[in-house]
């Protein structure tokens, strides 16, 4: 399924709707139509296809230079960081020029979802822009 709603009840009674919109070429003109009504945004790109990453880039700027994210909070996830090689926090930021990105509260987490590495801290993420 290329749509998710999940509702996902956590242990810290946060509770947080999701929709996991698909990254290929057919769905992105739906994802400024998501960006525009959530209270975050996560945007994540596979850390290790570095040639991907131009297209990320442009796509992730479609969107801010649109308006659709404006001063959304932006978590970046890093993904497939237990293949090696992988892109790194400092180059990801440069390639996606994230330091040009101003109206935007952004920020970077390498993860793997396979193995769960950091997820602990995107939830941590999620639950503080949801107290703030
Ligand atoms: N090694 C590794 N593989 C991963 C990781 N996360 C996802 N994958 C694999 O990458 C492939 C694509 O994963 P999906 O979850 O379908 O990717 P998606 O983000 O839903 O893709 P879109 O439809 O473009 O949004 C699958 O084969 C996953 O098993 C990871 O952290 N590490």
């Amino acid at each position: 399924m290329n749509f998710r709603r999940d509702r996902i009840d956590y242990i810290c009674r946060v509770q947080m709707k999701c929709w996991d919109i698909g990254g290929q070429a057919q769905y992105r003109t739906e994802w400024s139509r998501y960006c525009k009504g959530c209270d975050v945004v996560l945007f994540v790109v596979d850390a290790a296809a570095p040639q991907k990453l131009a297209t990320a880039k442009k796509e992730l700027h479609k969107l801010l230079d649109d308006g659709s994210i404006g001063s959304t909070p932006l978590l970046v996830l890093a993904n497939k960081i237990d293949i090696q090689p992988h892109v790194g926090e400092s180059e990801l930021i440069e390639k996606l020029q994230l330091n040009y990105v101003m109206e935007t509260p952004w920020m970077v987490l390498p993860i793997s979802a396979l193995h769960l590495t950091n997820l602990d801290q995107v939830v941590e993420w999620l639950t503080a822009q949801g107290k703030s």
